[in-house]
């Protein structure tokens, strides 16, 4: 088991303890629990889909990363799979706060990029804030999202964020975590296939300033992450935030990193290079390229 797991885990009530301990062991465990895994935990521990996630909040708000506030979020969200996808706040020392991921954008990001196609909940430690609240009103799901909360009845999306400003409100139809596919050509080495591929299936429809960013560590995986734009635009995740993301709660610190690759057109509207460059200097990574995007 991941040595972040092990005080969470001790204060797991012991049949969870018991059931969950062999997948926490696996040397593959990615924070995420399978739909046949969930079955399982669900029928040893007694409990239902909204009892489990919240006896796993515990494991996911483990995975944080919070050096500036040492407050620890957990999010799990469900997916139309049956997946539980875990997420968690990620800080960031010697950049800006904005640079900042939440753990409702660590757990929706992680589903999307891992190829969920819709969410049905989450569930999550704190209340969401106003941010998350609006960045998960970019989903597909939109104001049905069922949202647990400690110690409330569930409700969804809608109630926590009435008179909602979102996509349809500048006339966007393609939501986030719809397929999209923009005709990318795929090309070089694994890594900038990775984030050729990312750019590929981000979600930017309202600067089409497609990007994508993938990380290679020094034991040779790859975590690519696509951008996320928002209807308000501030809440937007940068693709670099989405493979650091899916790094983080595979197990790896950003100290793992030996490359990074950001895809994107130098044409576009937006680009990420420079924030890009200057969040991976701050982790300490100085092996980073360009790759421009070229249509299939
Ligand atoms: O909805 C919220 C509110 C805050 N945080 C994180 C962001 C930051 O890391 C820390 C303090 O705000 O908590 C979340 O993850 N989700
Ligand atoms: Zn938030």
């Amino acid at each position: 088991m991941h040595p972040r797991f092990l005080a969470a885990f001790a204060t797991l009530p012991e049949p969870l303890q018991h059931a969950i301990r062999p997948i926490l062991s696996s040397a593959e465990f990615s924070a995420r629990i399978s739909a046949d895994e969930a079955a399982i935990l669900k029928k040893q521990c007694g409990y239902n889909d909204s009892e489990l996630a919240f006896a796993l909040l515990p494991l996911a708000a483990a995975c944080a990363q919070a050096a500036l506030s040492d407050f620890k979020v957990g999010a799990i969200a469900r997916g139309a799979s049956g997946t539980l996808w875990f997420g968690a706040n990620m800080e960031f020392s010697g950049t800006t706060m904005q640079q900042t991921v939440h753990a409702e954008q660590s757990a929706v990001t992680h589903a999307w990029l891992r190829g969920e196609r819709a969410l049905e909940a989450i569930t999550v430690n704190y209340t969401p804030c106003g941010h998350c609240r609006q960045f998960m009103n970019e989903l597909n799901s939109g104001t049905a999202l069922t949202i647990e909360l400690p110690g409330r009845a569930a409700a969804t999306l809608g109630d926590y964020l009435p008179d909602s400003f979102g996509p349809r409100d500048l006339n966007i139809t393609t939501l986030l975590m719809d397929n999209v596919d923009h005709g990318i050509a795929i090309r070089g080495d694994a890594l900038e296939q990775a984030a050729l591929a990312a750019a590929n299936s981000s979600h930017a429809p309202y600067s089409q300033a497609w990007s994508g960013v993938a990380l290679e560590t020094t034991d040779g995986t790859i975590f690519a992450g696509r951008y996320a734009e928002n209807a308000a635009f501030n809440p937007t995740l940068p693709p670099l935030q989405g493979a650091l993301n899916l790094l983080n709660l595979a197990g790896y610190a950003a100290a793992d990193i030996s490359r990074a690759v950001l895809a994107e057109a130098p044409e576009a509207k937006l680009s990420q290079q420079s924030a890009t460059a200057a969040t991976l200097s701050a982790l300490g990574c100085t092996d980073f390229s360009a790759i421009p995007l070229i249509n299939s």
